[in-house]
């Protein structure tokens, strides 16, 4: 069986559906660590797009999410905004969203959408990826040892690996609750009309 991934209209909509989702989350505000980013629940947002629409559109919903930092509004968690974010300590976490996101969708949609491979892909894309591009760009801004900056940063992982999990439970639920929200490669492996040969093929 062939599985179209043809972008309908609808696909447009999920994309801003989750970009509204990450600009909303930043709603919450930040938590300030003294002498590090902040943490945000931004990046639940980002595990979820990539986990809930896939690779592509997940990608595609934080790429969206992204310009609308760029371009000046308001959107990141505090109220930040505009292009002076993309050269600030943040930098390379805020970067690394999009590739987060990729991997995250990557993964979890790699087969079956099941609570490992989301569990693996929420932390492998949302903690190791984010990390990766967050850590040293940070530690070069900030003028600081890469080894400082990387033992800071283990500051964010309980809350990280919180997030991971609640991804996991709220990506589960949904498909359970609302397949229609989910790629067609997800919905054809529920409904056992697809092979995982077969599925690569399409993804
Ligand atoms: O709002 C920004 O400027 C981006 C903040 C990036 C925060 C990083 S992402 C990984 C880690 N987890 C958090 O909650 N905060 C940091």
């Amino acid at each position: 069986m062939t599985i179209s991934d043809r972008w309908e209209a609808r696909d447009i909509a999920r994309v801003a559906v989750f970009a509204a989702i990450i600009v909303v989350l930043g709603l919450m505000g930040p938590i300030p660590v003294p002498g590090l980013v902040p943490i945000t629940a931004q990046t639940l947002g980002i595990m979820l797009a990539g986990a809930i629409l896939g690779w592509k559109r997940g990608g595609a919903a934080v790429l969206v999410f992204l310009l609308l930092v760029a371009i000046g509004l308001p959107v990141l968690s505090g109220g930040r905004g505009g292009l002076g974010v993309f050269v600030g300590p943040s930098a390379g976490y805020l970067i690394a969203f999009v590739p987060a996101a990729i991997v995250v969708g990557l993964i979890a949609h790699s087969g079956r959408l099941t609570w490992w491979r989301v569990g693996l892909g929420t932390v492998v894309g949302g903690l190791f990826v984010m990390y990766a591009l967050g850590i040293p760009v940070a530690a070069a801004v900030t003028g600081q040892p890469l080894s400082l900056t990387a033992l800071q940063a283990l500051a964010f992982v309980p809350g990280d690996l919180i997030k991971a999990v609640l991804a996991t439970l709220l990506t589960l639920a949904l498909f359970r609750a609302y397949p229609p929200a989910f790629p067609a490669k997800a919905r054809a492996f529920r409904a056992g009309t697809v092979d995982t040969a077969t599925a690569s093929a399409s993804a």
